[in-house]
């Protein structure tokens, strides 16, 4: 497991391993780290280093450091580096120093273009939001590449939320470990391309991150591949309660994902029954809940209806002792009658988009995402999936977890469906409701990938279909595909 450390985590860490080096030396492996990965660019995208141009905005702080301490390096190199303060005529003042040995120019009046931009505004130390000044030069100069250092200067650093002026970077070098702005939020989608430079911090960060990222090798430990000994029923049994006359596609999609998870029997109870034996003959199919037999999980909700009959379908399924994933038309009734989740002892998860959150808790997600997933997460007792274009998933005592994998074309009609019936399958087959969740989101997000390679448009069907190849990309990527039942 990977994970992203709050600002505070970060320093303490650092605060550790400082007092056991020479002093500066952090900031020169940070600014090396920067300096190679800048170079690497220039080369790509120019042939070369040499002649190139690269302007710094450079705030006042440590962050404005590495930035200028990477300029010197590439200044160096034959770049020619036009570096601006941001912050009246504050700059890290042995970094400047550094720079202008180097070759490089502390300037007011930048070229207007440049090859690289390096955006040394601002780091873990920023307050949301950018200087006058930055805004007016970024706005001014016209840079191929757009590099910031440590995180897009502007996010907020521990939720991702973006409430004011932000840079949108193309390349984030990010020093000593993920912050949680790099991977929630609004900020996740101003960092581009992520590249970790490693400064020795890791023995000495906390070993529980604010906010934590899933991995292969997480997915492998906690799948649950069959055994000599399983047969169909051990593998774990999952029933779907979807669809309806109106919405049969939403019963066909549910258990379409259900049949791609890892348990061995999808049994399905609703009023689509025909068209989901017509997709998928190896479905057992019932017209109601109380008919279907025993199941190890269940999905209920995706394109059930809200009426009465939906209602007491719904107070079926949380009768049974079974983990439930809720989806869809069950987070609206859940919404309208939160006592219907009172009883309920048995693990549960919901995956509201904004909208169903909003039903849930009454007011929209918090831009702080992983709070606004928490906090629900808290209130109802369950696990929450919260979805979106980095989807979220907290339990109920507080564990945050961002997907890694996701992608736009997964915002399509009915990919939520799929996911649903996937993680139903999950939880059958024995997983927890935060690693089924966490999983589910994960190999969604993959095989949005794969249908999608090369530009290709994706449906729910196509996410579906690429399932299995998710799986066994992510299992055949990890050291030790899948334990033993
Ligand atoms: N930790 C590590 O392991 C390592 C960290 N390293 C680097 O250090 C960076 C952190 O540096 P940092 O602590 O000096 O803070 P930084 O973000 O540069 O800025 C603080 C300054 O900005 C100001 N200011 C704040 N918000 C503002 C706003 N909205 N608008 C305007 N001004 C604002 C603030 O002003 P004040 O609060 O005093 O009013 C203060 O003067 C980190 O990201 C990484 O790059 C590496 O070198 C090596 C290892
Ligand atoms: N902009 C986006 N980027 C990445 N993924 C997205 C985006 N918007 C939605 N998704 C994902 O697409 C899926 C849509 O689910 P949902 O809204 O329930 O669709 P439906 O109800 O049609 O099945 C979720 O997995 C969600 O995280
Ligand atoms: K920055």
């Amino acid at each position: 497991m990977d994970g992203a450390w709050s600002a505070a985590a970060v320093r303490r860490a650092e605060a550790q391993l400082m007092a056991q080096l020479p002093p500066g030396t952090l900031m020169q492996r940070a600014a090396a780290g920067l300096a190679t990965e800048c170079a690497r660019i220039l080369k790509r995208r120019n042939g070369g280093v040499y002649g190139t141009t690269v302007i710094v905005l450079a705030g006042p702080g440590d962050n404005g450091g590495d930035a200028l301490f990477a300029a010197a390096r590439l200044a160096r190199r034959g770049v020619r580096v036009f570096a601006v303060p941001v912050m009246g005529e504050r700059v890290h003042p042995v970094a400047a120093a550094a720079l202008t040995r180097a070759g490089g120019r502390l300037v007011a009046n930048p070229p207007r273009h440049c090859h690289l931009l390096l955006d040394g505004v601002l780091g873990i130390g920023g307050r949301p939001g950018l200087p006058g000044r930055a805004i007016d030069r970024l706005a001014a100069i016209d840079a191929d590449t757009i590099v910031a250092v440590d995180v897009p200067s502007g996010v907020d650093v521990d939720t991702g939320a973006v409430p004011a002026s932000a840079v949108t970077a193309d390349v984030t070098v990010a020093f000593g470990s993920r912050k949680p702005c790099h991977v929630l939020g609004r900020a996740a989608l101003l960092v581009g391309r992520l590249v970790l430079v490693d400064i020795g911090l890791g023995p000495h960060l906390d070993p529980h991150p604010a906010v934590r990222v899933a991995g292969d090798d997480d997915l492998a430990a906690w799948w649950h591949a069959p055994g000599p000994d399983d047969d169909k029923y051990t593998r774990g049994v999952v029933g779907v309660a979807a669809g309806s006359e109106r919405y049969p596609g939403a019963a066909v999609l549910s258990t379409s994902g259900a049949l791609a998870g890892p348990s061995g029997y999808v049994r399905y109870a609703g009023t689509a029954a025909e068209q989901v034996r017509r997709r998928h003959p190896e479905v057992v199919c019932t017209q109601e809940v109380k008919e279907a037999g025993r199941v190890q999980a269940w999905l209920a909700g995706p394109g059930f209806g809200t009426d009465e009959a939906a209602l007491a379908e719904l107070r079926h399924v949380l009768e049974s002792p079974a983990p439930v994933v809720l989806d869809a038309d069950a987070l609206t009734l859940i919404g309208e009658y939160p006592s219907v989740l009172s009883q309920r002892e048995a693990p549960v998860v919901l995956t509201p988009h904004d909208r169903e959150y909003e039903r849930l808790y009454g007011s929209p997600p918090a831009e702080d995402r992983g709070a606004a997933a928490a906090v629900l997460a808290k209130r109802l007792n369950c696990t929450v999936l919260l979805k979106g274009h980095h989807t979220v998933v907290a339990s109920s005592d507080g564990e945050v977890w961002a997907n890694p994998t996701g992608r736009p074309q997964l915002a399509t009609a009915g990919s939520g469906d799929v996911l649903a019936g996937f993680m139903a399958s999950l939880l059958a087959s024995g997983m927890s409701g935060v690693r089924a969740a966490v999983a589910a989101a994960y190999l969604h997000g993959r095989a949005g990938g794969i249908a999608g390679a090369g530009h290709r448009t994706v449906t729910a069907s196509d996410i579906a279909k690429a399932l299995p190849q998710a799986v066994g990309q992510t299992l055949s990527a990890a050291d030790t595909p899948g334990k033993r039942r």
